[in-house]
């Protein structure tokens, strides 16, 4: 297996000037920080479902997105997470516009990219580029790694004129973090991880200014995964990038996210910054999946409240009126069977200056924190001693092992 050449990550080995016109390109970014780039609006993705092989009838819907509202800002990290099936691909696949919206507005920069068609399309498609999932069936294996970077330029000749590929490319791939002498090498001549940062590499050939990454790291092993969420991280600062990031493992979303949004059953169910969802939940399936994630910490880990959810969830075909999640939510009442919950502020916190003042969809939301903050616990002693307060952890402790370690390794050490 080919090793990175780990002086050339940050794009800029051996003082060269590798991170040249590819990189300066994609930099150069008229927009402000801050400014929602991307709002979506009561977005929706109905399959139809039919009966009758000749003459089809449409006999029901499966709703795998039933409308998803949310703002992306500008140089902002939105993450997405839920359960598997709860419509976070069917939400990725319609913003990069490889399926189409059953309903709902998609507005980039204040247009409706939904209605738009030819080139105003082209153009836009061109600034909101996705990375997939599997970095070993997205590739194709017939093509060289040159070939894959350089293959959206075939439909934007005008992003690299043909004469400039190759240096484009290459560039890309210093970018990245690979020897920008594997171009011509092809995708089984990779370990996983860097076949992933070749398809981030093609994300970023058209210098796009969203990236929407759906479940980029969940195909790779922990260790890798870590150091292509840093990559991530590094290119969002380097390139000012605003992404989308989709995943199910809530640590990792933590862990690069400024806000995320929780999904359950094709509607985000509440949404706010990583410190109001991780620490200030207010809504009951936020908090079930919070309960879940591993804690490192073992006196974190004892007072921590597991909350087990009860059934399945239910089909997307046949969405529970009201509140979607009452069928297993301990606290559903009349209301929720009656009445739709909104994705808003919840009236009891409205007038609060509180972490809890966020958007969740809950008729009856309330703060719990499911696992306790840490350092304000006591360490749990045999004897009847006074208990010392918990020491804070040390700055150079290292990270803990829900924390993706920075993007180092050194020479020779390879992604596997
Ligand atoms: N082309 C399709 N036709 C019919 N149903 C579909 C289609 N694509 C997705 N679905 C259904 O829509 C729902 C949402 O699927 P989606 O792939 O968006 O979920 P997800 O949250 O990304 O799950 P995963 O993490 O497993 O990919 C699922 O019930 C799925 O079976």
């Amino acid at each position: 297996m080919p090793a990175e050449d780990p002086s050339r990550r940050d794009g800029t080995a051996g003082g060269s000037t590798l991170v040249s016109e590819a990189r300066e390109s994609i930099a150069a970014r008229p927009y402000a920080e801050g400014e929602p780039i991307l709002e979506v609006r009561g977005l929706v993705k109905h399959y139809p479902l039919t009966r009758g092989i000749l003459f089809k009838k449409q006999i029901g819907a499966v709703k795998a997105v039933d409308g998803v509202d949310f703002d992306l800002a500008a140089g902002e990290t939105l993450g997405i997470v839920g359960e598997s099936g709860c419509g976070k691909s069917t939400v990725a696949k319609m913003l990069v516009h490889l399926e189409p919206p059953t309903g709902g507005v998609i507005r980039y920069k204040g247009e409706d990219v939904t209605k738009l068609s030819g080139r105003a399309l082209k153009a836009v498609r061109r600034n909101i580029q996705m990375v997939f999932q599997d970095p070993y069936t997205s590739l194709n294996p017939r093509m060289t790694v040159g070939d894959i970077i350089g293959e959206p330029y075939e439909i934007h000749p005008e992003v690299a004129p043909k004469g400039s590929r190759r240096q484009k490319v290459q560039d890309l791939l210093d970018v990245v973090g690979l020897n920008p002498e594997y171009i011509n090498r092809y995708p089984h001549q990779f370990s996983g991880g860097q076949r992933q940062r070749i398809g981030i590499a093609r994300g970023l050939a058209l210098n796009p200014e969203i990236i929407v990454a759906d479940e980029p790291v969940s195909a790779l092993d922990v260790s890798v995964q870590a150091q292509v969420v840093n990559l991530l991280d590094r290119l969002q600062g380097e390139f000012s990038l605003s992404f989308v990031f989709i995943a199910h493992d809530l640590s990792i979303v933590r862990h690069i996210s400024d806000r995320v949004g929780v999904m359950y059953l094709g509607r985000i169910v509440e949404i706010g910054t990583d410190e109001e969802i991780y620490d200030h939940p207010t809504h009951p399936y936020t908090q079930a999946l919070l309960s879940a994630v591993p804690v490192p910490d073992p006196t974190a880990r004892e007072y921590r409240e597991r909350i087990i959810l009860h059934g399945d969830v239910p089909s997307p075909a046949a969405v529970p009126s009201g509140c979607r999640f009452r069928t297993r939510c301990w606290k559903a009442q009349e209301r929720c069977e009656l009445e739709v919950p909104l994705l808003a502020v919840p009236a009891v916190f409205r007038d609060t200056d509180t972490p809890a003042r966020h958007d969740s969809a809950c008729h009856f939301a309330e703060e719990k924190r499911v696992v306790p903050p840490e350092g304000t616990l006591e360490t749990p002693e045999p004897q009847d001693a006074p208990k010392p307060p918990r020491a804070a952890p040390s700055p150079d402790a290292g990270p803990s092992p829900d924390t993706p370690s920075p993007d180092r390794r050194e020479p020779g050490e390879e992604d596997r």
